[in-house]
């Protein structure tokens, strides 16, 4: 019989710690960082990486600020060992970098570790058991002193040799694995056991990482343990508490930023979140998180795309265009109502002296991880009239007055409608110019060919010459204002019966400085409102042109 899975499991006993203070805590400062990619990224690779890949990777890791990272399980492959030799005797290793390294607490593989490491001005070895009742009474079969006993041993071990080669700064890290669900007191008295044999001092420091090696909780319940944690531990002078969390839950990043919380001074975790099952905790968002934070992460990802295209040749795994920051569809929008509140930002943070970012649904400005804002807003058949008018605006330097979006914006929802695609900048662009007739070499549009005007007893008249479809007109009309004399004369020789009910202009943005851009609105009983748009370097006559451009429901009768 299959069991409901509502009753297969049971929820990991959790720590009853009602003297906990993190939940009052601001994230205040960045923590030290780790980088595991090279070595928990790289044993979850279908395709662990080879030495140009890694060599690829360590020297990024290092252009984005990481000082410690864990460059191999010496151990395990040639590879790993080779690599670890490489960067030694090569000279890769920057004086300000530590490299890390992973062993088994087994003395075959401590050897080989520490081997590996001849030479290395500073290193950390980095050892692990695992610490929690499952693994105790299943992989392991031991009791808890066995258990104690296994990593005291190693640690043991590590600190003979580490002595016998002076010329190293050796760090131990001692990671008690499954610690997010061994009993609380357990994992306290194995630390001390493995502190107690070490020995830390200035010289020879120490860092516990403390690991949700699977996520099996609440990222709260973390918080608790690493609070009790290391309110309980005896003295942490030259110790550095480090968390190590997974994403089985889909919680690493809260996980980790909990744990800082309560204290925890150092994360570990691989770009993107790339590691075992579904990972380890995401560098990258932790660190942009901070920026949000008001806080420096001590890292750098001012040129996020390279760090994704290295990442992804490096893992063979694409990163998400959902992920957080690094995602391509991370800052876009394609839905009206968010266009619109982004749209507005924009504007209101121009008119601003405030440095403050305050756009709305951005809560990252994209340039500060070297992306720009065209991507910010896209066009399918949800957006509204903010969408397409942004295109225009960033593009080409048009501010569309606000009737002429809603007019535009109905148009580009057909489109959408019928296409059932996003509709990329271009086809808004001929969208827009068709509609209105900004298109200077259309055969289809009626142009103003020249024009001149005198004023004499508070009259404009104005004499223009136009043409459409092979065949030229003289025009001549007077008004109270050039647009209202052109006006008079499209009624005397086309008899249309029009009136302006919208008129905008402005000049075009940095580039084209010297032209400028007219909106006309004409009202008619002979045809429903419409708009014309016209550019040209004299202001008069893009108004003039404008103006004829709103009227071309009409003129295809002329
Ligand atoms: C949570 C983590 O990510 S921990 C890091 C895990 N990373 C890796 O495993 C990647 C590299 N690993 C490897 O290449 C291999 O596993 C090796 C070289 C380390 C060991 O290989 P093998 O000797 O073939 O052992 P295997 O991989 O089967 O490991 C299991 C054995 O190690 C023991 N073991 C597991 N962890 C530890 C530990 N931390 N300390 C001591 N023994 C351990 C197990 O009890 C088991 O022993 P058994 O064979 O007596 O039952
Ligand atoms: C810190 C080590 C042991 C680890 O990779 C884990 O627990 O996930």
């Amino acid at each position: 019989m299959l069991t409901q899975p509502s009753i297969k499991y049971h929820p990991a006993q959790i720590i009853d710690f009602p003297a906990r203070t993190w939940p009052s805590k601001q994230l205040k400062a960045p923590p030290r960082w780790c980088s595991t990619d090279l070595r928990d990224g790289n044993q979850a690779l279908a395709n662990p990486m080879d030495h140009a890949k890694k060599m690829a990777f360590f020297k990024h890791l290092i252009e984005c600020g990481f000082k410690e990272i864990e460059i191999a399980f010496p151990a395990a492959s040639q590879t790993d060992f080779d690599f670890v030799r490489l960067l030694i005797e090569g000279d890769y290793i920057p004086g300000d970098v530590t490299i890390q390294v992973m062993t088994q607490s087994r003395v075959d593989l401590i050897e080989r570790t520490i081997q590996s490491l001849v030479g290395a001005k500073k290193a950390i070895v980095h050892i692990y058991n695992a610490t929690a009742p499952v693994f105790r009474e299943v992989v392991f079969c031991q009791d808890k002193a066995a258990t104690l006993e296994l990593a005291v041993q190693g640690v043991k071990h590590i600190r003979q040799l580490c002595e016998q080669n002076p010329d190293t700064q050796w760090t131990l890290q001692y990671s008690p694995e499954t610690f997010c669900f061994t009993e609380p007191d357990f994992a306290l008295e194995v630390c001390e056991a493995v502190k107690k044999t070490w020995q830390p001092s200035q010289e020879r420091p120490m860092i516990l990482n403390l690991p949700t090696t699977v996520e099996v909780n609440t990222p709260n319940v973390f918080a608790d343990q690493i609070e009790y944690f290391m309110t309980s531990f005896s003295s942490l002078e030259h110790i550095t508490i480090s968390v190590h969390p997974h994403n089985d839950r889909g919680t690493g990043v809260a996980t980790a930023e909990m744990a800082i919380l309560a204290g925890a001074q150092r994360v570990e975790g691989c770009l993107f979140g790339n590691g075992e099952r579904t990972g380890n905790v995401d560098l990258v968002t932790l660190a942009m998180n901070l920026y949000s934070q008001g806080v420096h992460p001590n890292l750098n990802f001012s040129d996020i795309r390279r760090t994704v295209e290295l990442v992804e040749e490096c893992n063979e795994l694409p990163v998400h265009p959902r992920h957080p920051y690094a995602g391509s569809l991370a800052f876009t929008a394609f839905s009206g109502s968010h266009q619109d509140a982004i749209k507005k930002g924009f504007a209101a943070q121009k008119s601003t002296s405030s440095t403050v970012w305050q756009i709305p649904y951005l809560p990252l400005d994209p340039k500060d991880i070297g992306c720009t804002y065209e991507e910010v807003i896209r066009v399918n058949s949800q957006s509204g009239k903010s969408g397409a008018a942004w295109l225009l605006q960033e593009n080409h330097g048009l501010f569309l007055p606000r009737k002429l979006q809603i007019d535009f914006s109905k148009k580009v929802k057909n489109h959408t409608d019928q296409t059932g695609h996003e509709m990329p900048l271009a086809d808004v662009w001929r969208l827009f110019r068709e509609s209105y007739r900004l298109n200077p070499d259309d055969k289809g549009q009626m142009t103003l060919m020249d024009y001149r005007s005198h004023s004499s007893n508070g009259l404009q008249e104005i004499r223009a010459t136009l043409r459409y479809q092979e065949k030229t007109w003289q025009l001549v009309g007077e008004g109270k204002g050039l647009l209202s004399a052109m006006l008079d004369a499209l009624r005397k020789r086309f008899n249309w019966q029009i009136n302006i009910s919208d008129f905008h202009e402005h000049t075009l943005g940095q580039q084209t400085k010297s032209k400028a851009v007219s909106y006309v609105q004409i009202e008619s009983d002979q045809v429903t409102p419409s708009f014309g748009v016209a550019i040209d370097e004299d202001s008069t006559k893009a108004s003039l042109q404008a103006l004829i451009n709103a009227c071309h429901p009409l003129y295809k009768e002329a």
